[in-house]
């Protein structure tokens, strides 16, 4: 390190992506400091990813042991399902306890300094922290801005945090209400409708846009909701604005046309989890004194390589990952862009490759998927002059799926009719999370259908599914 400054490396934010990038910069002999003005270990492990997903697995369980039907195909017969909602919540507390613990530690046995406190850009290579003691200024060499995101509240919506409140107090399951509206069908949207309909909540499922999970893949989103929401207690209204809502007892939600404005309906629930969005956490952040100006509602511009652009320019030693950045709001995401911004600081040129980032959404059935959509593929073949085939495989055909009794799903890959190569892979069906990470490196490699098709999975697996959809393409080509 330059005598000159404090560090080689200060990162302000103390999530994911921050975390990721400090282990890798300590490996690359960087002197690294993690300024967090929070809990350690950002969204994903204190409000996301960590207790939402306990959440899901003792619900999941719930609902798998209630499914009567489905244990009888197997041979078992079960009188009594019982659950404790403050045990399920206490699950989910301690994994989160845990995980927040292994990162702090992790961090203090590779020598990473942790300063708490609101850090700001204070100038080219310096960075001020407000800590309880006053004010702090750090040089270093440099500087690297994982903020992350924070829900997003329409105008309008008043929060109580008991009544009315976002992911932030959902994840702590401190309530089961008899009637809950769930605003948005995102990810956040879909994975509580999943926890609460499990528990035996009565769900109200609101979406702005014409149709719901309007992220998905078309066809994807509509076999989600033939098996996720209509069979279950789940109402759905889409194109519906939730226009003002009051918290109390009960709740009351004011609904509006999405397209007119005009209010259409008033309900009257026992609560509502807000799930319309997150935006990023960069006020305040001293990016002015840099010359970076915001892009709406507030994300950081950067280019290929984590260099955050100040008009269009990179600002030398300053660098951007996660939510903050506006890529891809997800963990894997931030980690990926915080160890590649770690490598272009070290001189060895490396960008992020977000087509072949995959997804999920921890439902049940899950929701995998990685590259584009049916509509996206096209829009590009189009563009670019190809045209784009897709083909579609069900987890009912499949060995594996039929002896577990769970044969609802679908595997779709999209693919260059002229090259064969793979542009998109939407799953839907048991452990589809797990099951798009062989598409999703295979997208990495830009494989084809061609090559994939002489790849051998074992038998009798779920993988299968993609075997089987590989070989069609060939096939019907
Ligand atoms: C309910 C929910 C479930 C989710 N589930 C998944 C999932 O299953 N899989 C997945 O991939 N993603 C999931 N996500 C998304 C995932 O949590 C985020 O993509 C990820 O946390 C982003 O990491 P990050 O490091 O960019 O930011 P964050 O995790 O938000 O961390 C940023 C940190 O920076 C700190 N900070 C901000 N400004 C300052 C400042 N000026 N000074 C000091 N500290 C500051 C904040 O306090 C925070 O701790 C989920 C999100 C939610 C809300
Ligand atoms: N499994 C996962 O990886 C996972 C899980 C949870 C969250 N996340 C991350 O967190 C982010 C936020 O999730 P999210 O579900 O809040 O956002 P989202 O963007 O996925 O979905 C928000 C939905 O709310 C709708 N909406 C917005 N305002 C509305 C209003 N006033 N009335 C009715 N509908 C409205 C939008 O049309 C949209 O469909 C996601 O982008 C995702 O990256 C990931």
């Amino acid at each position: 390190m330059s005598q000159s400054f404090d560090y080689d490396l200060v990162i302000i934010g103390a999530g994911v992506g921050g975390h990721g990038a400090a282990i890798h910069a300590v490996s690359c002999g960087l002197k690294t400091a993690v300024i967090e003005t929070a809990e350690m270990g950002g969204t994903c492990v204190n409000r996301g990813c960590i207790p939402s997903k306990a959440l899901l697995a003792a619900s999941g369980r719930v609902r798998e042991l209630q499914d009567a039907h489905h244990l009888k195909a197997l041979g078992i017969q079960l009188t009594d399902v019982a659950f404790d909602r403050q045990a399920i919540a206490d699950h989910a507390n301690s994994i989160v306890t845990k995980q927040r613990e292994a990162l702090i530690g992790s961090l203090k046995r590779l020598g990473v300094d942790t300063i708490h406190g609101w850090g700001r850009i204070a100038g080219v290579q310096k960075v001020s922290v407000t800590t309880k003691d006053g004010e702090k200024i750090i040089t270093a060499k440099d500087i690297m801005l994982a903020p992350g995101s924070v829900p997003f509240v329409p105008p309008g919506i008043e929060l109580d945090g008991k009544t009315v409140f976002t992911s932030d107090d959902a994840v702590r399951l401190e309530s089961l209400p008899p009637w809950i509206a769930i605003v948005g069908s995102g990810y956040i949207g879909l994975e509580f409708a999943d926890v609460y309909s499990a528990l035996g909540c009565e769900i109200t499922l609101i979406e702005a846009l014409d149709q719901l999970m309007p992220g998905f893949d078309p066809d994807i989103a509509k076999l989600a909701q033939r098996v996720l929401i209509t069979p279950r207690d789940i109402e759905t209204k889409v194109s519906v604005l939730a226009k003002r809502i009051t918290p109390g007892s009960p709740v009351v939600i004011e609904l509006a046309d999405a397209k007119t404005k005009e209010s259409v309906e008033v309900l009257e629930v026992d609560a509502c989890l807000v799930a319309t969005g997150r935006v990023p956490l960069t006020k305040d952040l001293g990016l002015d004194s840099v010359g970076v100006e915001t892009v709406r509602p507030g994300f950081i511009p950067i280019n290929d390589y984590m260099a955050v652009l100040a008009s269009g320019e990179p600002v030398p030693h300053l660098w951007a990952i996660g939510d903050a950045t506006g890529k891809l709001m997800l963990a894997h995401a931030a980690a990926a862009q915080g160890v590649a911004a770690i490598e272009n600081i070290c001189g060895r040129a490396r960008a992020v490759d977000y087509h072949s980032i995959p997804a999920a959404a921890f439902t049940h059935p899950e929701i995998g998927f990685v590259g584009l959509t049916e509509p996206a593929a096209k829009e590009k073949g189009k563009a670019e002059g190809f045209t784009v085939a897709s083909v579609r495989t069900y987890f009912k055909g499949n060995a594996k799926a039929l002896a577990e009794g769970e044969t609802e799903g679908v595997a779709k890959v999209i693919y260059r009719q002229d090259t064969g190569e793979v542009l998109g892979v939407h799953i839907f069906g048991l452990h589809a999370s797990d099951l798009i990470q062989e598409a999703a490196n295979a997208i990495a490699q830009r494989q084809t259908v061609q090559y994939l098709a002489f790849l051998v999975h074992a038998h009798p697996t779920l993988s299968e599914v993609l075997d089987e959809a590989y070989k069609r393409a060939v096939t019907t080509h």
